[in-house]
């Protein structure tokens, strides 16, 4: 069991794999392959750096996993600038009732994310490209939601995600410790492009011992934004 301190963070022994049992259900086969192949393959072609691999787990697929807390059943979800595949992979695994897209512009990684999931069995759509192109905007646009973790500065991001989600659709920016402080530089700007009321989430809060920071904001339909 992993304990819960009375602030409601995991504490000191906190179990990994327990933990990730619990987050990837039956998809835990899957997601240990997914750790396997970034840890070796990926190293090995330059999509991870080698110091990553001790904390694969908690940082990058529990991390990335928990934001399925703010997936409704069945959404889609387009994953701007995967790179290996964060956050969109470990969501994928986790929540297979997702219709998950990732995009991403360089060759060597959309070729990675394409043979990850063929050999997977992943039902999970790649689009190479970058995500303001008007030909990614048409394959992958419409979405529920678009997710993104270390891929531009928030003000940028908004430009390229908010086009991809329908209105009242939401953008999750998976983001750490900068959120406030981005929020409070961009929000003039975000709100130009259409965003609606920003909010910063934890998830994962009571399973991890570093809770994901979350910026969110929903897409406002034209007639009210500002
Ligand atoms: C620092 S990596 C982060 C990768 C992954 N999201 C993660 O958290 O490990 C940033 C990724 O964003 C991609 N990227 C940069 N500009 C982009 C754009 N305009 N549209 C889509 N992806 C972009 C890069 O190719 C790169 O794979």
């Amino acid at each position: 069991m992993f304990h819960v301190e009375q602030n409601g963070a995991a504490s000191v022994d906190w179990d990994e794999q327990e933990t990730a049992r619990a987050v990837f259900g039956d998809r835990y086969e899957i997601a240990e392959r997914y750790y396997q192949s970034l840890a070796t393959d990926g190293v090995e072609r330059g999509l991870i750096g080698p110091r990553e691999v001790p904390r694969l787990w908690e940082r990058h697929l529990l991390n990335c996993a928990v934001i399925g807390e703010l997936i409704a059943e069945g959404e889609s979800v387009v994953d701007v600038g995967s790179g290996a595949g964060l956050p969109g992979i470990p969501l994928a695994i986790a929540r297979p009732d997702l219709k998950v897209t990732l995009v991403e512009p360089l060759l060597r990684r959309s070729v990675y994310l394409a043979e990850f999931i063929e050999s997977n069995g992943l039902d999970v759509l790649v689009v190479r490209g970058r995500a303001e192109e008007s030909g990614v905007v048409k394959e992958a646009g419409g979405a529920d939601v678009v997710t993104s973790r270390a891929v531009a500065p928030l003000e940028k991001l908004a430009r390229w995600s908010l086009p991809l989600i329908h209105e009242h659709g939401r953008m999750l920016a998976l983001k750490g410790s900068s959120a406030a402080e981005e929020i409070e530089r961009d929000r003039t700007a975000l709100t130009k492009l259409g965003a609606g009321k920003l909010e910063i989430l934890e998830c994962g809060a009571k399973i991890l011992r570093t809770p994901t920071v979350v910026v969110k904001a929903e897409r406002l339909p034209k007639r009210r934004q500002r």
